[in-house]
């Protein structure tokens, strides 16, 4: 566990595996800190250096004042990366993180090997549905919209056979500061990046789960669609958080996507 002041912010990030493996970056949902990657972390990190961290106003990173802007989040990547001095690294995002991974392959492509787009789209949202969101936390806090931020993240059969795992997610989800939450759904309302994911170059996997109420599959498709030899894959029994619900199914497929693309 470390933390550095990057873009004025103190980061709060954790690596494990090789030093000199081939690095592979994740970053977490909305609500959620890097904890959310800890199976998948420690399996990938036999082969990879896997780089964890928070996003500002998430986990132990530094509650930053808002707004926060995709473009904003995509350049704390950068500067961590450049702390770690990694020239190249691959890049997993989960849903405001997969958009953060759309941006950094528009940005700064020669830094990146590999990119899973996670139950993300190019567009989330629209305005009336992140101001309503924006106003409640802001108004009534976290704990006001946990019960539909779950139904999103998860199945219905994951809330019938996983309550004491849903329990601690909901814990997570209420340790995110209201303001951080909401800066991140006002990055989240003013992204668009469908005219410019056409340019992305890198090799891209896009993966939703068949389950997923926030950004369905049909959603991520049409994002994966875009982006020039993306290959686009179902996560069966899953919801919006595939590495807490179905984390082996993700694992082989990062696994899979990895040995093709990253070169050990
Ligand atoms: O709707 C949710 O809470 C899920 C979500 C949308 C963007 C994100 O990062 O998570």
């Amino acid at each position: 566990m470390a933390f550095t002041k990057l873009n004025n912010v103190r980061l709060h990030w954790r690596e494990t595996g090789r030093k000199d493996a081939p690095a592979v970056i994740f970053a977490n949902s909305l609500g959620t800190d890097c904890r959310l990657w800890d199976e998948v972390a420690a399996a990938l990190s036999a082969k990879y250096r896997v780089v964890l961290y928070d996003k500002r106003g998430h986990g132990l990173s530094e509650n930053a004042p808002g707004p926060y802007s995709i473009d904003m989040l995509a350049d704390d990547v950068l500067a961590l990366a450049d702390h770690l001095e990694l020239a190249q690294f691959a890049f997993v995002g989960l849903s405001v993180g997969g958009l953060i991974a759309q941006q950094l392959a528009v940005k700064a492509p020669e830094r990146l090997s590999a990119l899973v787009i996670c139950d993300s789209a190019a567009k989330i949202g629209n305005d009336e549905s992140w101001n309503a969101r924006i106003e409640a936390v802001i108004t009534n806090g976290l704990a006001s919209i946990t019960g539909p931020v779950m139904e999103r993240w998860f199945t219905p059969a994951y809330h019938a056979e996983k309550q004491m795992e849903l329990a601690g997610w909901i814990q997570m989800l209420l340790g995110t500061p209201n303001d951080g939450y909401a800066a991140t759904c006002a990055a989240l309302r003013e992204a668009d990046l469908t005219r410019v994911v056409t340019n992305i170059k890198t090799p891209t996997l896009v993966i939703c789960g068949d389950g997923d109420q926030s950004t369905p599959p049909e959603l991520v498709k049409q994002t994966a669609d875009l982006i020039p030899g993306a290959k686009f894959e179902i996560i069966k029994g899953c919801g919006h958080i595939p590495p807490a619900e179905q984390p082996e199914a993700l694992l082989t497929l990062l696994t899979k996507h990895f040995e093709e693309h990253i070169h050990v």
